[in-house]
């Protein structure tokens, strides 16, 4: 018997219906939807690599699975819809997810080929499959390796995360958190891309910061990937919302005008060692392109950069 598309509905991890494509397949339903690009598939680790994900009915319980694979769907559309960007590749490339990875894991990645979800510990994490922001942020570094491809350490690698971030908050458009969902520990985010200095970045001990001047230098983390990326969060931040920051005034364009500029500043004009000085240039040239040179969208990049102090 052919498999063949169906629609189906699950649970997520804090108890959310939600609706997906799954498909029909040999009488039973898995996690594997057809309908986008090549395929959009959810894996159970909890025995081994890559295993399918099988209901019986089309109700499927398993809450990790039901938000990994309903996250990675919209982001998916995220991309087509937003830029007309078919996956990861922009060539249909299969968007795989592994929900249920290592033992209690308090962390998620992109591995160069497919995304991964610890269930956390229940203390400092919930499953973090429940983040979309979470899924979106995995899924952009697959777009960024296909694309500016940042080297992953130091500045280039704190602009490979911030991206991660950037598209992460555009699909999660509610607020400018990242993880705000799936926190054990009583802590607001992960990250605030409005305020970075709002959070304790973990390995430091000190707040994100939300100025070049106070950049770590260290070697902890490639260089501070996670940490220096709120450099950028925050001039993106300013880019959409607007706002004073260290006596510079930002008058903010909006997030669809900013997530255009981010797109094509990363496909056109950012390579694998890019910098934070390229950055800003990047989005000059790309926010001319869309807007105008003389536009608002232009004034407010510049604007950005110079209130987080990269020239
Ligand atoms: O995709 C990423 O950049 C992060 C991937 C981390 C990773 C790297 C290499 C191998 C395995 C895992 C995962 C996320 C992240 O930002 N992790 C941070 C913060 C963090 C999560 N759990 C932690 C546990 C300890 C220390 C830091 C963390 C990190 O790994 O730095 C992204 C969104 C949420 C989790
Ligand atoms: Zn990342």
């Amino acid at each position: 018997n052919t498999a063949h598309d169906v629609t189906a509905f699950g649970t997520g991890v804090f108890g959310d219906r939600k609706m997906f494509e799954a498909q029909a397949f040999e009488g039973k339903f898995r996690l594997f939807d057809v309908t986008r690009g090549d395929g959009v598939v959810t894996y159970d680790n909890t025995t081994g690599t890559n295993l399918d994900v099988f209901s019986l009915n089309k109700m499927f319980k398993d809450g990790s699975a039901v938000d990994a694979h309903a996250n990675a769907q919209i982001t998916y559309d995220y991309y087509q819809d937003t830029f007309g960007r078919d996956s990861v590749d922009d060539n249909g490339q299969v968007l795989i997810s592994a929900v249920h990875v290592g033992n209690n894991w308090n962390n998620a990645s992109w591995n160069g080929r497919q995304m991964s979800y610890g269930d956390g510990d229940g203390l400092r994490f919930h499953p973090l499959a429940a983040g979309l922001d979470v899924a979106a942020h995995e899924m952009s570094h697959g777009v960024v390796q296909h694309t500016a491809n940042l080297i992953y350490r130091g500045e280039s690698g704190a602009l490979n995360e911030s991206f991660a971030d950037i598209f992460g908050a555009m699909v999660d458009r509610d607020d400018w958190l990242i993880g705000e969902n799936i926190m054990a520990d009583g802590t607001l985010a992960l990250r605030s891309m409005e305020d970075p200095t709002d959070l304790i970045e973990r390995r430091t001990e000190a707040p994100y910061p939300d100025h070049w001047s106070k950049r770590y230098t260290g070697t902890l983390d490639n260089g501070g990937v996670h940490i220096n990326s709120s450099i950028n969060n925050k001039a993106a931040y300013l880019i959409s919302e607007g706002g004073d920051h260290f006596d510079v005034a930002v008058n903010g364009i909006g997030r669809d005008k900013t997530e255009q500029i981010y797109y094509r500043a990363l496909s056109l004009y950012l390579t694998r060692s890019s910098d934070f000085s390229m950055m800003r240039e990047a989005a000059i040239q790309a926010a001319g392109d869309l807007y105008g040179s003389d536009s608002d969208a232009v004034a407010a990049v510049e604007q950005a950069y110079s209130a987080v102090g990269v020239y």
